[in-house]
């Protein structure tokens, strides 16, 4: 049974297509890449199929449930990062960390662990005692992704993970990221970069603009 899937799924406003009917079905130990021009509604999808919005048309079944993003165990199994998310400014970024592994039921030192591996994985240990307002803005991006790296998830969705970041940046991404699908985790990205597509998808889908 895939763990994810969206049927038919189309977003309007008015009289304007955002995204044109579109589905997608995974289970653990797959890698969609969606793809298309700027504005053909990657990024609509994505927020679609995380619970984030409603489609008008269509619908996301996660673990054979309607989506709801307000029910817990839909966002204890989906890690969702799209767009930057909201920073608390007196906390560092090993606290955020901690703090977020925490929150999903890690033990303090099994947190801790973690946020360090998290970090490591990344190359962003040296920053670990930094604010998020002291970073680059490719930095903030490692951040952010780490983020939603550091808790548990079965279901992993990332809009861009390569956007601002350097080619080795960039190749650590995909590791991480590939890591987790060969986990067992099912991961869907929307990406520009030919290079982690490459890495990580097993089913490509090529948005058109309407
Ligand atoms: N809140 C909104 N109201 C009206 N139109 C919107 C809204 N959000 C997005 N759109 C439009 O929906 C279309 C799809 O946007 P979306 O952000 O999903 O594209 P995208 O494929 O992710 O683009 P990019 O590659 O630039 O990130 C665009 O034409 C955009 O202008």
């Amino acid at each position: 049974m895939p763990i994810l899937e969206a049927r038919d799924v189309s977003m309007s406003i008015d009289s304007e297509t955002l995204l044109a009917p579109v589905s997608l079905s995974l289970t653990g130990g797959e890698g969609v890449a969606v793809q298309g021009r700027n504005g053909s509604g990657k990024t609509t999808l994505l927020r679609i199929v995380s619970g984030q919005i409603r489609p008008t048309s269509g619908e996301v079944v996660l673990d054979g449930r309607p989506i709801d993003e307000r029910n817990v165990s839909v966002r204890r199994t989906l890690s969702a990062r799209i767009g930057l998310p909201a920073f608390a400014r007196e906390l560092t970024l090993h606290e955020h960390l901690r703090f977020i592994a925490t929150t999903w039921g890690l033990s303090g030192s099994a947190a801790v662990e973690a946020a360090d591996a998290t970090v490591e994985k990344l190359e962003i240990g040296h920053l670990r005692r930094r604010f998020v307002n002291e970073l680059s803005s490719g930095q903030v991006q490692l951040f952010s992704l780490a983020t939603a790296l550091v808790r548990p998830f079965d279901v992993l969705i990332l809009d861009e993970p390569e956007q601002r970041l350097d080619a080795h940046r960039r190749a650590l991404v995909s590791a991480a990221i590939r890591a987790e699908i060969d986990r067992g985790a099912a991961v869907v990205i929307a990406s520009h970069s030919a290079d982690l597509v490459e890495a990580i998808a097993t089913t490509r889908i090529t948005l058109e603009e309407s």
